[in-house]
This record gives C-alpha cells, sequence and structure tokens, in this order.
C-alpha cells in the first residue's frame, strides 16, 4: 500500500484591464486582472491539479468544465473545497503543498500570508502546510511582458487519519 502520493499542477492566465486580480483567494489591487471563465485564480486553479493529479484523478476541466455556464465567474476557492472533498473522500489528506507564483507585478508578498490563511483553511489543514512563493520572469517571455501570470504547485497527500 502506498503511503505517500504526489502531483503537480501548472496553470497561465492573460492579464486584461476590467477584471479582478485573484490569487489564493485574495483579491489585489491592480490596474490589470485575470482573464477566464471562472475568477481565473490561476494559484488556486494550479493546487486543485496538483491535488488531483496525486490521485491520477485527472484535471480541473474535468470537473469543472469552462463550457459550462455554471463555472462563469465561479470561486475558485469552492472549487478547491470540492476537490479536498473528492481527495478526502477517497482516503487522503493535504500533507503539504508548494506554490510558485510567476508574475512581473504586482508584488505578492504582501498578500501571501493572506492568501496562506484562505488556502489552509478551505484545505483544512495548517498555514504552515501551504508554501507559496513568488518571482519575476525577469521581464523574459509572455508573463515577462507581464501578459499573463503563472503558477506551478506540487501537493503531498498523505493517509487521512
Ligand atoms: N510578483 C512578485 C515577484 C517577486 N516577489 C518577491 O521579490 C523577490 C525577488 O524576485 P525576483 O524575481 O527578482 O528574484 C522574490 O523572491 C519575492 O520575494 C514578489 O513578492 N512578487
Ligand atoms: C475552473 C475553470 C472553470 O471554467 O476555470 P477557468 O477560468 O476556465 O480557467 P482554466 O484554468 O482555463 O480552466 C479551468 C476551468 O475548469
Amino acid at each position: 500500500m502506498t503511503s505517500i502520493r504526489i502531483g503537480n499542477g501548472y496553470d497561465i492566465h492573460q492579464l486584461g484591464p476590467d477584471r479582478p486580480l485573484i490569487l489564493g483567494g485574495v483579491q489585489i489591487d491592480h490596474e490589470l486582472g485575470l482573464i477566464g471563465h471562472s475568477d481565473a485564480d490561476v494559484l488556486t486553479h494550479a493546487i486543485m491539479d496538483a491535488l488531483l493529479g496525486a490521485l491520477s484523478l485527472g484535471d480541473i476541466g474535468h470537473y469543472f468544465p469552462p463550457t459550462d455556464p455554471q463555472w462563469k465567474g465561479a470561486d475558485s476557492l469552492k472549487l478547491l473545497a470540492q476537490v479536498n472533498q473528492l481527495i478526502q473522500e477517497k482516503g487522503w489528506q493535504v500533507g503539504n503543498i508548494d506554490s510558485v507564483i510567476v508574475a512581473e507585478q504586482p508584488k505578492m508578498k504582501p498578500h501571501i500570508s493572506e492568501m496562506r490563511d484562505r488556502l489552509s483553511t478551505t484545505l483544512k489543514v495548517q498555514p504552515d502546510q501551504v508554501g507559496i512563493k513568488a518571482t519575476t520572469n525577469e521581464r523574459l517571455g509572455p508573463t515577462g511582458r507581464e501578459e499573463g501570470i503563472v503558477a506551478y504547485t506540487v501537493a503531498l497527500l498523505v493517509p487521512l487519519t
């Protein structure tokens, strides 16, 4: 019987005007926001894919199709709560997750503590089980040109106790 499972997740969303910038469930003041069918919370999407991937359960598009009007403007933290429920029903829980946000602007550092609080509450774990880091892309490529924001996540699952 396997006693740990690992998964990884990646997502990218385009930046544009007249959209909120929501990352890890936290709305951040910025002149541009992320474009998507849902609230386009790229960090929470990467986390969901990492959790699903750890149990070979497919990806978020399978559970929340971007073609389904039900998910228009969806609060991604609510989707994460559903994914967390699914992994718990399968007998697993989050051991820890670690994410990187790639964004030229704005500075994430002032918001990371609140993101960790919101995500850990949703995942029913402690904030120290949710790592979030940020980096610029040194002005290189689409993220460096501020055309979008990327997030990567690695997740470790342990048996539910
Ligand atoms: N959107 C961002 C990007 C970076 N940070 C913080 O700045 C540090 C330096 O970033 P470099 O890309 O120049 O290496 C990084 O370690 C983060 O602490 C940030 O808060 N928000
Ligand atoms: C959660 C969903 C729901 O439409 O969000 P989107 O904003 O479409 O974002 P994307 O990461 O392109 O695909 C995931 C979707 O399942």
